[in-house]
């Protein structure tokens, strides 16, 4: 069995990130840039008003100027403005030529066909956008490696772009296994349990951003298991399985993923939740054998899945981890890392009851797991200790 440390290596040596591919503007937000991207056009594209008002050409002294036209924003017209004219103006509407300043309607005075200029600040260029200053033709706008958010997604619309070059999301199956699983909604029967695993795990993806998951569920069967299993591995990125991945004579993963010729990365991993993990790869396509015990799932899925997918898309581990002190003592056999369900706050950490891998009340409360190594048995109050703070 190997520690959890050896089994994050392997699985990051083992794992890159997906063939860049061109999506349209409306779908690059949550990606990251694969290729740089520079602006096509000066933007703004002409000289503008910032600024509800008048433009005029700037002199020193001049005061009074004479009204002669109007330029309205959406405009495609143009006039000259002479010294001692003046046009009104709205926001984002084109300076007339000729006028290079624009003074706000609430510092002049009106006087029929006249405007008295009354802002002492004003100085030429004031209220004006000049023409490229956001982004200049051929500069660059945004780097391979940025990570597009919405703001990113305003700027690129604003520049002109229509698409980019990113990492994709990968698409994911998720198979649950399970003569005993029926859905929520029915009435269980004697030796039932509600299916909850692809739940919680669709919704942990669909909270990175990714919208391509299937859900299958398979009986206690290999041959159906191997069959779904090719079916999944064909048309997705990334397949993960929950149940059936232990030493039980219907727990049929293991070899179901040999049939399918998935090269086995390892199995069992010195952890408590989600001792029986296992990983394994098909070209570049990721399987992962999570544990069926509810918990297992969701703490394999923090540790191991989460941090593979980003890379998958280039992106950084959103599971941060840090040092927090424990509120309470605890105890544990050693040999195994555990993760416990637990509060942060404060920069203390506060391990929850109901601690049991088929149980999942402790971690719909909790914000963080507590790492616990694997060779330590007792933990004293205040002690420091590692903590993964989960997304939310
Ligand atoms: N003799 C041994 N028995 C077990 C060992 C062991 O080392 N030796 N390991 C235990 C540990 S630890 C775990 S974790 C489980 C993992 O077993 P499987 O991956 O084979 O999972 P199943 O047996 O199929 O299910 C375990 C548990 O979880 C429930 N489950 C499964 N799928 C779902 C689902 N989609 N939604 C809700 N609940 C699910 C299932 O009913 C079982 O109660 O093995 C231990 N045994
Ligand atoms: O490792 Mo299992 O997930 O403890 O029950």
């Amino acid at each position: 069995m190997i520690t959890v440390e050896e089994a994050k290596q392997l699985i990051s040596e083992n794992v890159s990130a997906l063939k860049p591919v061109t999506l349209p503007l409306d779908q690059l937000a949550g990606h990251v840039l694969a290729k740089d991207i520079y602006a096509a056009y000066d933007i703004p594209a002409f000289k503008q008003s910032s600024m509800d008002g008048y433009a005029f050409r700037f002199e020193e002294n001049l005061e009074v100027l004479t009204l002669i036209g109007e330029m309205a924003a959406g405009t495609s017209h143009s006039f000259e403005v002479k010294p001692g004219e003046t046009s009104r103006i709205f926001t984002g509407a084109p300076l007339p030529d000729g006028a290079d300043t624009v003074v706000m309607q609430e510092k002049i005075e009106k006087l029929e066909n006249k405007i008295i200029v009354n802002d002492s600040q004003i100085s030429i260029g004031t209220n004006v956008r000049e023409k490229g200053t956001e982004i200049k033709a051929g500069a660059l706008a945004m780097q391979a490696g940025d990570l597009i958010g919405p703001a990113a997604i305003g700027f690129l619309a604003g520049i002109g772009v229509t698409e980019a070059k990113v990492f994709p999301m990968p698409s994911i199956a998720i198979i649950v296994t399970g003569n005993e699983l029926q859905q929520p909604g029915s009435t269980l029967k004697f030796g039932q349990v509600y299916e909850s695993n692809s739940y919680s795990l669709s919704a942990a993806l669909k909270h990175e951003g990714i919208t391509q998951i299937e859900s299958l569920w398979v009986s206690d069967d290999l041959k159906l298991l191997t069959a779904t299993l090719n079916k999944a591995l064909n048309q997705n990125d990334v397949v993960l399985l929950t149940g059936g991945v232990s030493v039980g004579d219907y727990d049929f993963v293991i070899e179901a993923a040999k049939n399918c010729g998935i090269d086995q990365i390892f199995h069992k991993v010195k952890q408590k939740p989600g001792k029986p993990l296992f990983f394994g790869t098909k070209n570049e396509k990721l399987i992962f054998g999570l544990p069926g015990n509810p918990s297992s799932v969701l703490s394999c899925y923090y540790n191991y899945v989460l941090p593979a997918i980003k890379t998958l898309s280039h992106k950084q581990n959103s599971v941060k981890t840090l040092q927090a002190k424990l509120t309470a003592g605890y105890q544990k056999p050693a040999g195994l890392t555990h993760f416990l369900k637990g509060i942060y706050k404060n920069d203390q950490a506060t391990p929850l009851n109901a601690q049991e891998s088929y149980r999942l009340s402790s971690f719909a409360q909790s914000n963080c797991l507590i790492c616990l190594k694997e060779n330590q048995q007792s933990f004293a109050p205040g002690e420091t200790v590692d903590i993964m703070l989960l997304p939310h």
